[in-house]
């Protein structure tokens, strides 16, 4: 990837596509090439194989995909399904169809099966039953590694998958309900801090243990697997590391200084009771994380404390 290359970066206003795009402007590509959902409808086949003809891009991040935690995927199931597949779909296709160079396909650790062996090794894919909360996002997440690799077999496509761990981080989603656990639980302490609440209420047990990257890191990971990988194979993206949701719930209490308590809420669903990533070939190909979760968390708070006018509404 050269840096005239024409880039294009699919879902470039999200928390994850507005990460790989500081990156790439960071390193000094110059020919980065973006549309906004207004812009275009990344659902439409006509609308996503016109702009593919227009501009024909050497290279391509999918980071554009119908996103949401536990209560969003549990609820939204047909657009989490439909919507999904629909952009891979359009997007996978349109690239064979421009001779794109190379294509990195954003996937997520909801892919592997509910109890595969932890940490999640590559090889689990397919080998069990998924978790019934986020069953749609993850069937069109594997739809979408499935056409990488069929674009590949049959026609020699260069096209990647990586399968990134939960993420937090600027830009992120603090709907109340919508959102992932993270941003949730920012916002939650951050108005008990405002309205002086006793308690906050955190959904589930608190036992279910997840990891979390900030999507800085994660560019940065997209953007070297996209210059060193070219496999078939997936390549899981995450830390290493994890933790329970009631210790991530401490954590922010602390870096958002709430003095309350925690009070969980087991009415509402736990989901996957752990998912934490094997990232031993991540490491082997040569790229560590470097954001801790307590630094990124410091972060991810400044961010919402000065958006906070626009994120709350
Ligand atoms: N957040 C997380 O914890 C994780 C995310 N991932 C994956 O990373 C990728 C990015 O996620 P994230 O950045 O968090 O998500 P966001 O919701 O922040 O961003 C998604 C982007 O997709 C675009 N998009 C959605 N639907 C359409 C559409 N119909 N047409 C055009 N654009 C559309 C949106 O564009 P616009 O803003 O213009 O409307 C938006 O900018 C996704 O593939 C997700 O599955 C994987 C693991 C964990
Ligand atoms: C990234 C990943 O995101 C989703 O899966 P998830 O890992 O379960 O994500 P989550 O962040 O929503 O929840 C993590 C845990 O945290 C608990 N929890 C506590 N309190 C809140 C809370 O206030 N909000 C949320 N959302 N969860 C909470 C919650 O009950 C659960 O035990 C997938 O659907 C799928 O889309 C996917 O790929």
């Amino acid at each position: 990837m050269q840096l005239n290359d024409k880039i294009y970066i699919a879902g470039h206003r999200g928390m994850v596509g507005s990460a790989i795009k500081r990156r790439l402007e960071l390193l000094g590509y110059k020919n980065i090439v973006t549309r906004s959902s207004g812009e275009l409808d990344l659902r439409s086949q006509a609308e996503v194989g016109n702009f593919f003809a227009l501009e024909q891009p050497d290279y391509v991040f999918l980071a554009a995909a119908k996103v949401g935690g536990i209560h969003a995927n549990n609820t939204y199931r047909a657009e989490f399904l439909y919507e999904n597949l629909m952009i891979e779909a359009n997007i996978i296709h349109a690239s064979w169809k421009q001779g794109v160079k190379k294509l990195m396909f954003l996937g997520s650790s909801c892919i592997y099966p509910k109890m595969a062996p932890q940490p999640l090794q590559e090889s689990s894919l397919l080998t069990g039953p998924l978790e019934p909360t986020n069953e749609p996002y993850a069937v069109a997440k594997i739809a979408g590694i499935k056409l990488c690799e069929a674009y590949r077999d049959q026609y020699g496509c260069n096209f990647i998958s990586v399968m990134p761990t939960n993420l937090y981080g600027i830009g992120d989603n603090y709907h109340p309900e919508n959102s992932h656990v993270l941003p949730a639980l920012i916002r939650r302490f951050h108005e008990a801090k405002e309205a002086g609440k006793p308690s906050v209420t955190v959904w589930g047990t608190g036992i279910p243990r997840r990891e979390f990257m900030f999507a800085d890191d994660l560019a940065d990971a997209c953007v070297y697997l996209m210059l060193h990988y070219d496999e078939k194979e997936l390549v899981n993206i995450g830390t290493g590391e994890d933790l329970s949701i009631r210790e991530l719930a401490e954590t922010v209490k602390e870096v958002v200084c709430y003095e309350g308590k925690l009070v969980f809420d087991p009415s509402k669903p736990d989901g996957t009771p752990r998912k934490l990533m094997d990232v031993s070939k991540l490491h082997s190909l040569g790229w560590n994380h470097s954001v801790e979760l307590k630094d990124g968390l410091v972060q991810a708070y400044a961010d919402f404390l000065r958006k906070r006018h626009l994120v709350i509404s």
